[in-house]
């Protein structure tokens, strides 16, 4: 039978990519999209986004909510400094498939687990399960309708704490209406948008930043 994208894309990263060099598993992605196949990775512009928040905050706990083939947990975790720690939540088990294996050619996966499972199960337990206390950044990446739902869950389960990043993908393509009013007009967030595009595309998309106030 026809293999799926994202294997094809792991395919993609094992010729081209260096066992162990997160940078050439993220440029072989890039290639792939850019070149062979589009797919809804938070890609490389966006990605340099991503990576300044990243650096600036040095977080030690990393949330990432929709992990898809793990392009963006390889950015982020080749980003945290020893000891650091990325829980990254999928609950496709055929992305989940796929993204093991390309964390593990990144030569990453000491600092990143991959919890199968759906986000509104998985929140309420990070204390009990992992061991978390509060996550310094939390990167937003999946389904749309399931931004703000999670985000009031996380703030009722105290797994923000004075200083939290939220950093959100896709605010404006395909859209997240109800979570962008709902940060921008809360007295609990600070907010700002950073413009960009989506993916391997002219389309307008952006990253929306909103630093939790406690
Ligand atoms: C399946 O839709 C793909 C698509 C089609 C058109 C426009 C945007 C998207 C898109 C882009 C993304 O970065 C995404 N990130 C996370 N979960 C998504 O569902 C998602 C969708
Ligand atoms: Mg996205």
């Amino acid at each position: 039978t026809r293999s799926t994208r994202p294997q094809r894309l792991l395919k993609a990263v094992k010729q081209h990519a260096t066992r162990g060099d997160p940078q050439s598993v993220i440029s072989a992605i890039d290639h792939f999209c850019r070149h062979r196949e589009w797919a809804m990775n938070v890609g490389d512009e966006k990605g340099c986004i991503l990576d300044s928040v990243v650096s600036e905050l040095n977080p030690e706990k990393v949330l990432e909510l929709g992990t898809y083939c793990g392009y963006s947990t390889v950015r982020i975790a080749r980003l945290l400094p020893p000891g650091a720690r990325l829980i990254t939540l999928e609950f496709n088990p055929d992305y989940a498939v796929i993204a093991r294996q390309v964390i593990a050619w990144a030569g990453i996966e000491d600092k990143v687990q991959l919890v199968e499972g759906a986000s509104e199960d998985w929140i309420p337990r990070m204390k009990e399960h992992f061991g978390i206390e509060t996550f310094d950044l939390v990167f937003l990446d999946h389904w749309k309708d399931h931004y703000l739902p999670d985000t009031k869950l996380m703030e009722g389960c105290g797994l923000l704490r004075k200083g939290t990043v939220l950093l959100a993908d896709n605010v404006i393509c395909p859209g997240v209406p109800d979570y962008l009013e709902y940060v921008r007009n809360s007295r609990s967030y600070k907010s700002c948008y950073f413009k960009s595009h989506l993916e391997y595309t002219r389309a307008e998309d952006g990253l929306e930043k909103s630093v939790f106030l406690g």
